[in-house]
């Protein structure tokens, strides 16, 4: 058995991802409004990273997710930094992840009853258009101009940092189209990175991905990699998420993880989320049951989602919860 495999065993057959990183990070009153994103606290607030790590694995997450998503190296150099400076960064943002993980997980080893598992750190990734800022992660349009060598390009380094720091997985996330997968996958396979991987998709219509491309299409790439354990979608509304896992299920037999957020719409000129009404009567925690039904094997929430999503996502899958 592999780690992910050993801990969905270990969390009953579902295991739990953290919610929205960012959105909690500004919950505690981190201001994101920068071209680095949820990345800026890196260098200013690395305390708050910490501080969102932990109240997520209190809320009963199985993995974390790493504070990289936009973090990267040609964005720390704009910012005035040198290479190594950029890359400590990097390094900087899986060490506070296992940090969070290592002493939660001390912690409730003192308590009598454990009802936690000692969670798994994933080191995000964020797709070539969540470092332009400007919407494309929703989009997948990266322009004429973009090949796969190019994303290769500006994928390997940073790959490289954040494999090399220790991380239990690799969480390429938002993944807006089949060029940047296969660009991936290529890159993966390339730099024989040892730490499993999982790809997310985004999609704004359920059916495709976010550039109107078929999953099918993106499934068959990445069925073709040994490195790519664990196949899913991110960051795309909740009422999506059946239909996809079920589309999914169709075309790999490898692991699906499903995140979605709360349903809300990124408006990436303004800058902020546009409420949308997407869940109806349902709960995102009784989604989330339905989404373990379908077959994914592991479930969280994305932007705009909270520890309270994850906790009650937690008590509905687990059947218990944290404090
Ligand atoms: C997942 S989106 C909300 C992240 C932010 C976006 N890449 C931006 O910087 O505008
Ligand atoms: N892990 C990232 C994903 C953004 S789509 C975050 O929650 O900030
Ligand atoms: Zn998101």
């Amino acid at each position: 058995m592999d780690v992910v495999e050993e801990l969905v065993a270990k969390a009953g057959g579902c295991a739990v991802i953290d919610g929205g990183f960012a959105t909690q990070l500004e919950a505690l009153g981190a201001d994101i409004n920068d071209p680095l994103w949820s990345a800026a606290c890196l260098i200013a607030k690395p305390h708050l990273v910490k501080e969102v790590h932990m109240q997520y694995l209190e809320a009963g997450a199985d993995i974390i997710i790493s504070s990289s998503y936009q973090a990267t190296i040609p964005g720390f150099l704009a910012r005035g930094m040198t290479l190594d400076e950029a890359e400590g960064l990097l390094r900087t943002s899986v060490k506070l992840a296992l940090e969070a993980r290592d002493e939660f997980w001390k912690s409730t080893l003192r308590k009598s009853k454990p009802i936690y598992n000692r969670a798994l750190v994933a080191a995000s990734i964020g797709s070539y258009g969540a470092y332009l800022a400007d919407g494309s992660e929703y989009s997948g349009s990266y322009g004429a101009d973009i090949t796969t060598e190019k994303l290769k390009d500006f994928h390997r380094r940073r790959l490289q940092v954040l494999a090399g720091a220790g991380p239990d997985l690799i969480a390429f996330e938002a993944i807006p189209n089949k060029m940047e997968a296969q660009a991936l996958v290529e890159l993966l396979e390339e730099e024989n990175i040892q730490v499993p991987s999982w790809i997310c998709f985004s999609s704004v219509d359920g059916k495709h991905l976010c550039s109107g491309e078929s999953f099918a299409d993106c499934l068959q790439i990445l069925n073709a990699s040994e490195k790519v354990s664990i196949v899913g979608v991110n960051c795309t509304p909740p009422q999506f998420i059946e239909g996809i896992i079920c589309e999914l299920r169709k075309q790999t037999k490898k692991a699906i993880a499903v995140y979605p957020n709360s349903g809300e719409i990124w408006d990436g000129r303004a800058k902020r989320w546009l409420s949308a009404e997407c869940l109806g009567h349902k709960s995102f925690d009784a989604l989330a049951k339905r989404w373990q039904e379908a077959g994914a094997t592991l479930i969280g929430g994305c932007c705009r989602t909270t520890p309270s999503t994850i906790r009650a996502v937690s008590k509905i899958l687990k059947g218990r919860t944290g404090h």
